[in-house]
């Protein structure tokens, strides 16, 4: 038994974090591998710190970090950029291998980000490409010989809804498509293996449920037999088959390597791989056992205790990620109240209340207390103080 790890994490007294699916929290030993990196390399080291700290090579050690939570091989995982950069340049190498179709499918569940980079992307093209974006049921049916690349997040961020990544991966290529998955809910939270599902990239952020931290690098995979092939779209020098030699034409690296762009962000790259030690000796299996049974407690204790809450997820566990939604008209001041009290999750308009299940720092008694909270703000409708009404930016 390897679960749970609530003392590898700083978790601040008095609150229960639900919101791992949004920001995972602090591993304890980060804070002081930073200060190391900070004052040894970049202080001591100065620029040698790239070779003598070997922070040149840390997107490739930590993308196979990565790649041991994803099912996929050594070498097929780098990491870099952010999210949405990495979602544009899996989507460009995708449609370069399909030059005579001119159709992408995602969908309704997506995260608005992906929608948006896909569409810049097309336009930038100016070769009549077609975002079509149906329901999430949808997808299978929209799938025909005219599309050139299927992108989904395989659990949706609102819901937890979560695709069949096998079944639809094999439709796109049975239509002759290329797949991309987006990870972001999905990395740390369920099993993914990605060379069984046989899909050509994989994308992902890991200031969720890896803990990177806020603004932590996004990783890129590309199916091994294609990585030497696919066409960079954002030929950075860091991509590059030899950065410093300062040649003026650009040769991609060979690999996954050359979905690199520019200068790797050493220091939030430096937490990120110490934050993945929390995952040593853990098996993906037993967490996701456990998250399941934590999440259905969640959902029969809420059911029971707090009547004016709709679940939005599905039911059956197997279709969900490793989050519980439940609709609510006034969710937002709600969370507001609950957040009051020591119970983080989130809120998603217009009327989803979020709760992450991360079994690494959470167990029973905290989704009973939680439920105890939420039971108390509903019950006794707390949620009506105005103090809760007002919006944050960010929620
Ligand atoms: C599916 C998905 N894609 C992309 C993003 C965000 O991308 P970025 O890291 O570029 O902000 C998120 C969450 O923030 C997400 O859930
Ligand atoms: N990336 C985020 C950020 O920079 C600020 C606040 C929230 C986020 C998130 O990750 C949101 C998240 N993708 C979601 O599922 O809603």
């Amino acid at each position: 038994m390897t679960l749970p790890r609530k003392e590898l994490f700083h978790l601040p007294e008095g609150v229960i974090y639900l919101d791992g699916n949004s920001l995972g929290p602090l591993p304890r030993s980060v804070a002081a591998r930073v200060a190391g990196t900070v004052t040894d390399e970049w202080g001591d080291m100065l620029i040698r710190g790239w070779n003598d700290a070997e922070w040149a090579d840390q997107p490739a050690r930590v993308g196979n970090r990565i790649a041991g939570l994803i099912g996929a091989p050594e070498g097929s995982v780098t990491m870099g950029d952010t999210l949405s950069i990495k979602v544009y340049q899996a989507l460009a190498a995708a449609l370069a291998m399909r030059p005579d179709r001119r159709v992408v499918i995602s969908d309704s569940g997506n995260f608005p980000t992906d929608l948006y980079m896909a569409e810049g992307l097309l336009r930038t093209l100016g070769r009549g490409h077609e975002l079509r974006v149906v329901a999430p049921e949808e997808v299978d049916g929209a799938i025909g010989e005219e599309v050139a690349a299927v992108m989904l997040t395989e659990v949706d961020y609102r819901t937890g809804r979560r695709h069949d990544m096998s079944a639809i991966t094999a439709k796109a290529h049975d239509a002759g498509a290329v797949m991309i998955w987006d990870l972001a809910h999905s990395a740390g939270a369920v099993p993914v293996d990605m060379t069984a599902s046989n899909a050509e990239f994989a994308v992902g952020c890991t200031y969720k449920y890896l803990n990177g931290g806020p603004g932590a690098p996004a990783f890129i995979y590309v199916r091994p037999d294609l990585a030497d092939s696919a066409e960079p779209a954002l030929q950075g020098w860091f991509g590059h088959e030899a950065p410093f030699a300062f040649d003026i034409d650009y040769r991609p690296a060979p690999g996954v390597e050359r979905m690199r762009v520019g200068t790797p962000p050493v220091i939030q790259m430096t937490a990120l791989e110490e934050a993945l030690m929390v995952w040593d000796g853990v098996d993906m299996d037993e967490v996701r056992s456990a998250a399941i049974a934590l999440m259905e407690r969640f959902i029969t204790e809420v059911e029971a205790r707090c009547p004016s809450l709709e679940l939005a997820s599905p039911r059956d566990p197997a279709k969900r990620g490793s989050q519980v939604s439940f609709r609510f008209s006034e969710g937002y001041a709600a969370m507001q109240a609950l957040i009051a009290r020591g119970v983080i999750g989130d809120f998603r308009a217009p009327d989803i209340m979020r709760f992450g299940f991360t079994p690494l720092y959470l167990g029973e008694d905290d989704v009973l207390a939680a439920v105890d909270v939420l039971a108390d703000v509903l019950g006794n409708e707390l949620w009506r103080d105005p103090a809760y009404q007002k919006r944050s930016r960010v929620t």
